[in-house]
């Protein structure tokens, strides 16, 4: 039976609907970010999550789904219960799909987060930075003369025009020379963090997410090329929707309404 997953992000909300099999959720058949779905949603068989504030939307209905899913509940060892719901279920979820060893997850939404999950799969701690647009944002809110370049009610990326700088030459305008700092240095903070765990031999495998992740994995691509040699050999992949396949892969117990992996 089909399955609605949501997230409740910091900004937004995501959405998915997918078949959880024993072997996992496997792709997901429709996702949706946004308010609210254009499927018919089964409130019963519903998985949620909330980082952000629960909108008026979802209050209405909440009267009739199952509690959400909290970070205490996820199957992931030495998981703190103040992390973020949505960590925990993206680190549980790459290490589910990982081909064994530890996962970096760097889930580039509202914050860029990056959580670690060792070989064992316990929560290994991370880094939380501001992502591209809360970045942009600020850069223009808290200067005089730094223009707005994201949309403020989207926050949407297709509106800014950027031009990835060839190695070695610098953005001459302004706008290009935001937009390429905050992307550099964001890719500079992911690809340092997975050298760093790579050389310490804690992950072999990065998973990328989140809605700048396609906008992100160009620049790490280029950086792990020119950079330290231990950072290359960990596995690069890209899942948009790493966190909303561990909602419909984590098995509810009807018994105790706890969590089972
Ligand atoms: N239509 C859009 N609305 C909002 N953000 C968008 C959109 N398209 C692209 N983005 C990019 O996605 C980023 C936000 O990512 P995401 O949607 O994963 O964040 P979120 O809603 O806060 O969820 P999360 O809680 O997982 O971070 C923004 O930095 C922005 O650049
Ligand atoms: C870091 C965010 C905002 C990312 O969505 C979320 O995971 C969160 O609110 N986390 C709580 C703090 C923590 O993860 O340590
Ligand atoms: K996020």
């Amino acid at each position: 039976m089909a399955v609605t997953a949501l997230l409740v992000g910091n900004s937004r909300l995501h959405w998915g609907l997918g078949t959880p099999q024993s072997s996992g959720p496997g792709p997901l058949l429709q996702h949706w970010d946004g308010d609210w779905p254009p499927w018919q949603v089964q409130p019963a068989t519903m998985r949620w999550a909330a980082v952000g504030l629960i909108p008026p939307s979802v209050e209405t209905r909440l009267g009739s789904w199952p509690p959400p899913v909290e970070t205490c509940q996820m199957p992931l060892a030495n998981c703190p219960a103040h992390v973020g719901v949505d960590r925990a279920l993206g680190g549980w979820q790459a290490f589910g799909c990982s081909a064994g060893g530890g996962v970096l997850v760097v889930d580039a939404g509202t914050a860029l987060t990056m959580t670690a999950v060792t070989s064992n799969g316990s929560f290994a701690g991370g880094r939380i930075l501001p992502g591209v647009a809360l970045q942009l944002e600020s850069l223009h809110q808290r200067t005089a003369s730094l223009p707005c370049v994201v949309s403020p009610q989207a926050r949407a990326w297709p509106t800014l025009p950027w031009n990835p700088a060839k190695p070695g030459f610098l953005a001459t305008d302004t706008v290009n020379a935001m937009v390429d700092g905050v992307i550099h240095g964001l890719s500079a903070a992911v690809v340092n963090t997975m050298a760093a765990l790579a050389t310490a031999a804690v992950v072999r495998e990065c998973w990328l997410t989140g809605g700048d992740a396609p906008l992100l994995q160009e620049a790490i691509h280029t950086q792990l090329a020119a950079g330290q040699l231990a950072s290359r050999e960990l596995a690069l992949h890209h899942d948009p929707h790493l966190v909303l396949k561990g909602l419909l892969r984590l098995r509810t117990r009807t018994d105790g309404g706890g969590l089972d992996a």
